[in-house]
Formats: C-alpha cells, structure tokens, sequence
C-alpha cells in the first residue's frame, strides 16, 4: 500500500492545509513546548520542538508510521527476514554490534558468532600492528596505514577516523584514497615509505574499477620499491565478502577479512570495513564505537513510537518534505571532528531513498529521499547559511553539538571556544525559528530602506541534537540513529532502502567508453558524448 493511501496520510494533507504554523505561535501558546517536543536515547537528546507541528500534526505522523507498519518493517528486519526484495538479501547491519551472546538468524542461522570471529581477527590484528610485532617485508614496523576503498568502503571509514581522532594512536598515519583520479592516490602516498605501510584493500565485491586500479597501482608502488612478489603478504590485507576476487588480486585469504551480503555497502563501517579505524582507534575503542550503536539500536526496538529518536526525525523528516515542501535536508555538526559527517550521511540516505518506484515496482506518487548536504558550523555559517536563512527555499536543518570539548587548549582558552561554538547552535536555531520581525528592525533605528534587507522571516524548522561529549560510543549511537531513520523514511515511502541500481547505469557506459578514448574506432553515442571524446582524444 502506498502512504498516500493511507487515512493518515490524507488527515496530514487536511492539516497542512488548514494549519498554517508558525513557530513564534506555538512557541507563545505553549510555554512549556520546549521540554514537551523532545526526548533521549542511548545518550543522545533530540529537541524537535522548532519543527512546524503540534500535536495534532505528531499524532497522525505517528499514526503514518503504525498504518505503514514501521513497528513490522522493523522488527522483520531486525529478525533477518529478507526486506532487500530486490537483490534477495536479509539485512542485518544491527548483528554486526550485537554482544556476543545474541543469537541473530539469516537463512535459519545464527550470524552472531561469526560476527564475532572476524571482530577478534580484526582486534588481533590491530594489537599486531599498533605494538609493532606486524612487521613490513623487511622487517621494518608499520607506521601507516592506507584504506583504499569508495562509497562505503571509504566514506564510513573516513567520517569516523576523523570523528575519533581524539583517540586515536598518534604515531600511526591513517590515510584513505578512494578517487581513480590518480592524485588521490599519488598525493596520499608521497611522503610514506613502502616499507613500513599498510595497505587495507576495502571493497564489499572487490570488482569495484576505482578500488581495483587504486589498489593495483598501490602493489606496483609497494613492488617497485621492494622488488618482490613475496612482499604483497606482509602489505595488504582485504575486506571483502568475495574471497575468490581477493584470492586472484593476489592477496592471501588468511589475510582476508570477511564479511557477508547481508551487509550493505553503506551499512558496513562496523563490519570488517571498520579496520582502518580499528587499528587507529585501537579495538577497545572500536568495541565502545560498536555497543554506541547497540545502544541505538534497542531503543530503536524497543522505545515507544512517540519517544523513539530515529521515528521522530524521520516523521518530522517526512512532514517536511511531503506536506511542507522541503525537498533538502541540512546536517550541521558545531564540531569539526565531525566535518565529514554530511558527506558520509549523503551516501547513507541518498543512496538508500533515491528511489522512485515501491517495493512492488508501482511509480511512487509522492516524493521520497532528501538531498542531503551540509558542513560543520561554525563555517557554514559564513557560506551559505544567509541562503537558509533568507533564501526563498525551505530548507530544514539538524544541528548537532555535543556540551564538552575534547581538545586541550591553553588554560582558559578550551572553554571559551566551547562556549561559543554552542552558542552558534543554540543562535542559529533561535534565529531560524523566530527571525525577526519587521517592527524589531526599525526599533533598532535601521532606515525604512534597509527594513526588508534586515528581516528574518523566521518559521525555518530544525532540531537539535546533543550528547555530552564525543567518544566511541556517542558516535556509534548517532551512526545508528541516522541509519535507522532512514529505514523508518523508506518503510513509509514503501521503497527498497537498501538497493542502488541507480549507480549501475554510469559504470557500465564508463567501462564501454574507456577503452575508447585511446582509440581510432568509429563513436556510436549521441552527438553530445561522440563530440566530448573527440576532444578529449584530440587534447589526452
Ligand atoms: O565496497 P564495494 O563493493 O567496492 O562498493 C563500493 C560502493 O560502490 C557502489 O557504487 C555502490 O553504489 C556503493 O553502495 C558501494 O558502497
């Protein structure tokens, strides 16, 4: 059934129509609004009270989400049923942070001990290499390490090694490339000596073109320099669900670190591909990453509707999308150690609603996924916030802070610069929300002219989101709030969340132009495409 069918959905049509909101209103009809629109879990605070709803509006959200059958959706896939219906797969991210007593089934068995198998690999190995008792082919210790991986197998690995920096072991350089543009990998291996790196090759299928050529370069890079075949054992190790492509890349399946198809590629950071951030964060902190997520995910299984953080910021997601008009999403971390949050929530929600057609194949007759962007504040704010604030889109926003500071800066100093990154949170939320009016401007003095350059309309919805303090395990949990508001979004929009045909098309004309672009054959694209290779093959 699509949403659109359902008697919520037409009451949430009716009230968008009737109820014009603005949130000066219903902040001043309701003094305690503030306390009332919030909630917590897994050490996460969730203020949605700047979102442009009342009570009525949040009761047929919520009655959206029972006549979608969210609560079956959830829990089937929770049971390992296979909701991915179009590639036939169970998906069963939340076992990969499971304790190791849990018993979880796919295809009537129990993942969670091999689950755990390839979690105490990774710790080993990680022990190996952070004490220096992995040794390079020479004999040398490794002092870096290098994720080559795309998508999934990099975005995830990338956002949390620079999230968790804070903890991680600072005499290892961690390093990632990702681009088949050449300089990535050049420029991120310029200064490291073959000797004493590391080279993780990360790729769910390992077929993946930028990933094969990076790593195939990194071997000749390795190679040259060492000047034998033996050395690739001692070099690169690979996580992948796909042994026999590791096995013909040259990399020893006991150097292999596995995981399974039940795993999305943009669902994998706390499978095997997490190892770059085991070794930097050590598998201690690793463990704590994983149970932040867990965290998450029972009060996803288990906190009622009304109060379960990843309900709420979908509902309120859809609200604004569907019946508000928004058609973005922005994400604005007030911590720089977050700064590639954004980038990697554009692949985890992007990639998993971009979808125009239900379950069923009908063509959806509503909008589905956000484009999601963002930056860490305090910077945005001095890009494009003036957009958001007085641009003519409606453009909702998380704002997301933590209340203590992690760096150590001179006496005196830490605090400050805490105290005014927060105050950019709770600034920037007011502002939106309530403006300023008109009348306040010229009680300011400004001249008539200048009046409507200097109002802020307000009425912008965010939320808020907020944890003490930065660390494995904070990050696990707004990891797994994230993924499981995406789950929630795409069980009402009726859409398979955990497909992408939508990157296959792209791959498959890129593979069938390359080898034309060296060549004199006759082109048999449109005239658009024929006239761009010409000029590339004429300037290469
Ligand atoms: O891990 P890999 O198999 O190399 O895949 C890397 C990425 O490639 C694809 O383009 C998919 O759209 C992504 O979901 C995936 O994360």
């Amino acid at each position: 059934m699509q949403p659109t069918d359902t008697a919520a959905w037409k009451a949430l049509t009716t009230l968008a129509a009737e109820r014009q909101l603005t949130l000066r209103d219903l902040f001043a009809d309701d003094p305690e609004r503030g306390q009332k629109y919030a909630a917590e879990g897994a050490g996460w605070y969730l203020d949605y009270s700047k979102q442009r709803l009342d009570r009525a509006i949040l009761n047929a959200l919520l009655d959206l989400a029972r006549e979608c059958g969210v609560e079956e959706r959830r829990d089937a896939m929770l049971r390992g049923e296979k909701i991915n219906v179009t590639e036939g797969r169970a998906v069963l991210h939340t076992a990969l942070r499971a304790p190791r007593d849990a018993d979880i089934r796919a295809d009537g068995q129990n993942v969670v001990p091999q689950v755990h198998a390839v979690l105490d690999r990774m710790a080993d190995f990680a022990r190996q290499v952070r004490s220096g008792e992995w040794r390079g082919f020479t004999g040398e210790p490794i002092h870096a390490v290098v994720n080559i991986g795309i998508g999934g197998s990099d975005l995830g690995p990338v956002m949390a090694y620079e999230a968790l920096e804070h903890y991680s072991d600072r005499n290892l350089t961690v390093r990632f490339v990702s681009n088949v543009d050449g300089s990535d990998f050049a420029e991120k291996v310029r200064d490291l000596d073959p000797a004493s790196t590391l080279f993780i090759v990360s790729s769910k299928t390992f077929t993946t073109l930028e990933t094969m050529t990076n790593a195939h370069t990194a071997r000749r890079w390795l190679l040259d320099a060492l000047g034998d075949e033996a050395a690739v054992a001692r070099h690169f190790v690979a996580v992948s669900t796909n042994a026999d492509e590791v096995r013909q890349f040259g990399i020893d399946t006991a150097n292999m670190f596995e995981f399974w198809d039940w795993v999305g590629g943009r669902y994998s950071l706390d499978s095997a591909i997490g190892l770059s951030l085991t070794i930097a964060i050590g598998p201690e902190h690793f463990r704590e990453f994983l149970d932040g997520m867990h965290d998450m995910d029972r009060h996803f299984a288990s906190a009622p509707l009304e109060q379960n953080l990843p309900v709420l910021m979908a509902l309120t997601g859809i609200w604004n999308q569907n019946f508000l008009g928004a058609c973005s999403l922005a994400v604005l971390p007030y911590s720089q150690y977050l700064r590639s949050f954004p980038a990697y929530l554009q692949q985890l929600d992007m990639e998993s609603n971009g979808k125009h057609v239900t379950l069923s194949g009908a063509e959806v007759g509503y909008d589905t996924g956000p484009i999601v962007w963002g930056q860490a504040g305090t910077n945005g704010q001095h890009a494009f916030y003036q957009l958001i604030h007085q641009g003519t889109r409606l453009i909702p926003c998380d704002f997301i802070g933590f209340a203590r500071s992690l760096t150590p800066l001179p006496a005196g100093e830490g605090q400050t610069h805490q105290d005014l990154l927060m105050a950019n949170v709770f600034a920037q939320s007011e502002a939106l929300a309530f403006g300023k009016t008109p009348q306040q401007v010229r009680g300011d003095g400004v001249p008539e002219t200048l009046v409507p350059h200097k109002t802020f309309a307000g009425n912008r919805p965010s939320s808020t989101l907020l944890a003490r303090d930065l660390t494995p395990r904070s990050l696990g949990a707004l990891i797994a709030l994230y993924e499981h508001k995406v789950f929630v979004q795409g069980a009402v929009w009726d859409i398979n969340s955990f497909d992408q045909w939508g990157v296959e098309l792209g791959k498959v004309l890129a593979q069938r132009i390359a080898p034309e672009l060296s060549g004199e054959q006759d082109l048999h694209h449109d005239s658009s495409t024929n006239a761009l290779i010409r000029w590339y093959r004429r300037e290469r």
